[in-house]
């Protein structure tokens, strides 16, 4: 009696290791695929003022392991207070034209002399560790990574009015009345090259509640079974 109770307790011993041993080889298989699985990144584009640091700040703050800035390079000088990797990483022309020569930007430009631009590199490291790479970007930036990488997801940011536009770059105080001005003219170009472009996913920047709703309901389209709140 006594033996066949022991065998008994060794037989559900072993099966008990086993059977754990097996879930943990599928846990981290799991685990593993989870974090190859590459998402697609997110293109940002809109107007200035739009609001699309704006949704992007909520997005990070809601999912801060799941969403990351693309950081730019550019060959114009830090401001005080900005930092390398941080606010943008700091090159020099030559490295920029290098980088150029070398067909590593998703999209650069060319501003009051100074050049901007996203690195490839950059984007795909995000993908690799399982995250959504967002590219905050103007419409033409955008439409040059589009160029490049069609499959990747763009979210156009749009304000109800030019006057509640012109309304928030006041509010928010960072532009002189001459800067407020261009970005206004400009935005007029962009809404119009969003329409003719049709690649864009558009998000209607009312509240900011709303507006978020909108954004998440399309990326949870977008990314099935990735949870985002
Ligand atoms: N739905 C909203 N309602 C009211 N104010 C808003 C809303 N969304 C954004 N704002 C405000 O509008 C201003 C511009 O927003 P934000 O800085 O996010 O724009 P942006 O598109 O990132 O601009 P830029 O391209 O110049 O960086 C900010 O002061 C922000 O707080």
């Amino acid at each position: 009696m006594t033996d066949t109770s022991n065998i008994s307790d060794f037989k559900s011993l072993i099966m008990n290791s086993v059977s754990r041993s097996l879930n943990t080889i599928f846990l981290s298989k799991a685990a593993f695929c989870q974090t190859k699985q590459k998402l697609n990144p997110l293109v940002l584009s809109g107007a200035s003022g739009a609001g699309k640091g704006t949704l992007y700040g909520m997005l990070k703050s809601r999912n801060p392991n799941l969403f990351d800035l693309s950081v730019s390079c550019t060959t114009r000088k830090p401001r005080p207070g900005e930092a390398h990797g941080v606010h943008y990483y700091f090159i020099n022309h030559e490295e920029f034209q290098k980088e150029i020569d070398q067909d590593n930007f998703a999209e650069h430009c060319l501003v009051h002399g100074n050049f901007y631009g996203t690195l490839q590199k950059q984007v795909f490291s995000f993908m690799d560790k399982g995250k959504i790479c967002v590219l905050d970007i103007d419409v033409q930036g955008a439409e040059k990574v589009h160029k490049k990488f069609p499959s990747w997801n763009y979210v156009f940011i749009n304000v109800p009015s030019l006057k509640i536009l012109e309304q928030r770059l006041r509010g928010r105080g960072t532009e002189t009345e001459q800067q407020i001005q261009t970005r206004l003219t400009n935005a007029v170009k962009e809404i119009d090259s969003k329409n003719k472009l049709g690649f864009y996913h558009e998000i209607l920047n009312d509240t900011q509640d709303q507006a978020y709703n909108d954004l998440t309901t399309y990326l949870k389209k977008q990314y099935p079974g990735v949870p985002i709140n």
